[in-house]
């Protein structure tokens, strides 16, 4: 998938602007605060609903206006994103209203690696979720349908727990159902682990070649018993806190440099390249299973990685025949990082030249 022309009208500090992008390296230049950022960060939102950075939708609608809007048109599809200050959000797939973001971002696989990425390796479990989801939601379709139903259960009896008014047979009931969704979206995510772990180990193997990396998944509770039976044993607790406190919305991935915690292991330096593999292992497995690529947004790599991992990166991507948008400071920075020459675009005073 690629994106032949993105338009966008008041978002951030851009007023009106529209480009055509370059089927394989985009190379996006301009000086701080011109909006770099900015036009990556409006690709990621057709493809995840939200920003990368802090702050509500709100703060992404330029300050003058009240309302932001974004069009692309990719080789199948024409999508448009538009969002108001009142809190109005409208839809546009193929000329037509569309009512969920999903079914948008379904048709924009997009990967980002920022500065912040390696926050992944480094924080809580939220991050690892959010990286593992993004691969078992573009590649099992009913991986979706199953989180609605399991986070609309949680909530629920989450409520009633908080009320204590839960009683012994209706808290049963909402364990099967818990269990139920709870144990599918872990097949799920173990099946999409196992396959993604050959092509993490490959990739990492090319960036860190003297050290060996292990994925592995904790699902979120004991994974010698059954989430049910979890569930059940840990419901005297769950009434005492409020909360559910086992299930797939606690799981994580150990990532693991020989045997080790990477964050214990490797140095900062590694632990982003690290991530940049992690993000290429995805793409690489994206393709294999649906025969197409996904974009990739890559802000502010010299920041990130040192020339030869900068080179290796690029390399790697180009490998891949994605689309890449990809910024710098300045055009050399990054020119010779690619073996194909990029196209390249400025960014300045909210207008992007060609
Ligand atoms: N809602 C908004 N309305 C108008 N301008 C905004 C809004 N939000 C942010 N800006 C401004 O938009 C500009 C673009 O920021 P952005 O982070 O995209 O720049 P950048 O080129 O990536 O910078 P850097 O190289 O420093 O990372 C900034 O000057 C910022 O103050």
């Amino acid at each position: 998938m690629f994106i032949e022309s993105l338009n966008l009208s008041h978002f951030r500090n851009f007023k009106e602007v529209a480009i055509s992008p370059d089927r394989h390296i985009n190379l996006i230049t301009g000086s701080n605060g011109s909006g770099k950022t900015s036009l990556l960060e409006a690709i990621y939102l057709l493809g995840f609903g939200r920003s990368f950075r802090p702050g509500g939708f709100r703060q992404l609608i330029n300050e003058h206006t009240d309302q932001f809007t974004i069009f692309c048109r990719t080789a199948n599809h024409s999508i448009g994103v538009r969002r108001t200050t009142s809190g109005d959000q409208t839809l546009r797939l193929d000329n037509a209203n569309a009512t969920k973001m999903s079914e948008v971002a379904r048709l924009v696989p997009v990967q980002l690696l920022t500065p912040e990425s390696v926050d992944i390796l480094l924080e809580g479990p939220s991050l690892r979720r959010q990286f593992l989801d993004w691969g078992v939601f573009h590649v099992e379709h009913s991986f979706y349908k199953n989180w609605v139903s399991y986070t609309q259960i949680l909530k629920q009896r989450n409520s009633l727990l908080k009320q204590y008014l839960a009683s012994a047979t209706q808290d049963k009931y909402w364990l099967e159902q818990l269990a139920y969704y709870g144990e599918l979206i872990s097949v799920s995510r173990e099946n999409y682990l196992k396959e993604l772990s050959d092509y993490i180990q490959e990739l990492a193997k090319s960036f860190l070649s003297n050290v060996t990396i292990e994925v592995r998944l904790k699902k979120g509770w004991d994974s010698t018993q059954s989430l049910f039976s979890a569930l059940e044993s840990h419901t005297e607790k769950d009434k005492k806190y409020g909360f559910t406190s086992v299930g797939p919305h606690k799981a994580d991935i150990k990532i693991l440099a020989d045997g080790v915690d990477v964050k214990h292991r490797l140095s900062r330096g590694q632990l982003k390249t690290l991530v940049s593999a992690l993000k290429l292992a995805q793409g690489k497995h994206f393709q294999s299973v649906k025969g197409e690529s996904c974009v990739y947004l890559v802000d502010d790599l010299t920041s990130e990685l040192d020339a030869d991992n900068q080179r290796l990166f690029c390399q790697q991507l180009e490998k891949l025949n994605a689309q890449v948008f990809v910024t710098a400071i300045t055009g050399k920075q990054l020119s010779d990082k690619f073996q194909k020459s990029p196209k390249m675009f400025h960014v300045e005073h909210g207008a992007i030249n060609e």
